[in-house]
């Protein structure tokens, strides 16, 4: 094979392979055995390793990157990550839902969407390519995280289309994986995790990659910065929409909802289903879903008004006999 056909075959195993991996790992529907993706992967190690010129960023061999860094870059964010205002109770979400009306007037949509207990980050893409990520930080300025983010691989190094945006979403370390590595941790006598979200942060914060690429990390995407409407959209579902035809992963259990009842039961739902998720959560996110009606509502000096969080009770730590065990 000459360098005309190496190249012409790497560009061809780029694509196949971020697609299968998009079908593995984001849609959890794996489009070949695993025996035909590694004789891919492996077919296009060998062409970089013949042909290094051949080895491009958003090949599937760079997600994890080589030597660790010795420390992370402060970033600011073009736009700010907000945080959220909290609702404890019924009392306080009827009291939501009539400030919205006020505001905004009575034809309301909310999306519900599940709040997942990880950690915030900013993803920015040019041209379809991932080329920086941060954590939120203090909301003006965050850590350039870009490295350890590439080994998440549910965060694709490139999109379906070269456009340029930012998005941003939750990082988070599903329980299985949360008990896995405690249990590791405890058999090394290792200090373990309190809960899935700080072993996600402590795996982010790794200065080698090589760790955060051990640690099966996830990622659900909840809306892009900036001005969705200069990519045509109204609305917060539609958005979502557009970001996964992108091919990020979003969480499916997002629900309208065309009244404060319908929130209730949504949240009544979830406060039963929480522990049959794969995922923590720690709340429920209620959206005012029309952007026309969000612009009419505003922002105090740190949160939208058009968007809140029901914030679960906090469980009564049960410390098990295994996490006693374990934790000896
Ligand atoms: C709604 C928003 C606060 C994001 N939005 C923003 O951060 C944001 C930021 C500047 C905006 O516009 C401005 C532009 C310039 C200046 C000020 C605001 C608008 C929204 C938020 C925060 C946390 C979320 C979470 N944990 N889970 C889900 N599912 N959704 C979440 N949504």
């Amino acid at each position: 094979m000459d360098r005309i056909q190496a190249e012409q075959r790497v560009n061809e195993l780029n694509e196949l392979l971020r697609g299968y991996g998009h079908a593995y790992y984001v849609l959890d529907k794996p489009a070949v055995p695993d025996s035909v993706y590694d004789q891919l992967l492996n077919e296009l190690i060998e062409l970089e390793t013949l042909y290094p010129d051949l080895i491009f960023p958003d090949s599937p061999t760079q997600r994890v990157g080589g030597t660790p860094i010795t420390n992370f870059d402060k970033v600011t964010h073009t736009l700010p990550m907000l945080s959220l205002s909290n609702v404890f109770n019924e009392e306080d979400i009827r009291e939501f839902d009539k400030r919205v009306r006020n505001g905004a007037g009575d034809n309301i949509e909310y999306v519900c969407e599940l709040k997942i207990d990880g950690l915030a980050v900013s993803l920015i893409y040019e041209n379809g390519q991932f080329v920086r990520g941060a954590t939120r930080g203090d909301g003006r300025v965050g850590e350039d995280i870009t490295v350890n983010l590439r080994t998440v691989r549910t965060i694709p190094l490139k999109l379906r289309k070269s456009v340029s945006l930012e998005v941003r979403g939750e990082v988070f370390m599903p329980k299985r994986s949360f008990h896995n590595l405690n249990a590791e941790r405890g058999g090394r006598g290792e200090e373990l995790f309190a809960n899935p979200r700080n072993a996600a942060a402590g795996s982010l914060r790794q200065l080698d990659p090589k760790i955060t690429a051990s640690r099966n990390l996830d990622v659900f995407i909840y809306g892009i910065g900036g001005d969705a409407e200069s990519h045509g959209l109204s609305e917060h579902e539609e958005t979502l929409q557009f970001i996964e035809a992108l091919g990020f992963k979003t969480n499916n259990e997002r629900q309208v909802c065309k009244s404060v009842e319908e929130v209730l039961a949504y949240i009544e739902k979830w406060t039963e289903q929480r522990s049959n998720l794969s995922y923590e959560i720690d709340g429920i996110v209620i959206k005012v879903n029309r952007y026309l009606q969000q612009q009419e509502l505003g922002f105090t000096a740190k949160s939208p008004k058009w968007a809140t969080a029901y914030k679960f009770p906090a469980e009564e730590v049960m410390t098990t006999v295994r996490d006693i065990e374990l934790s000896v």
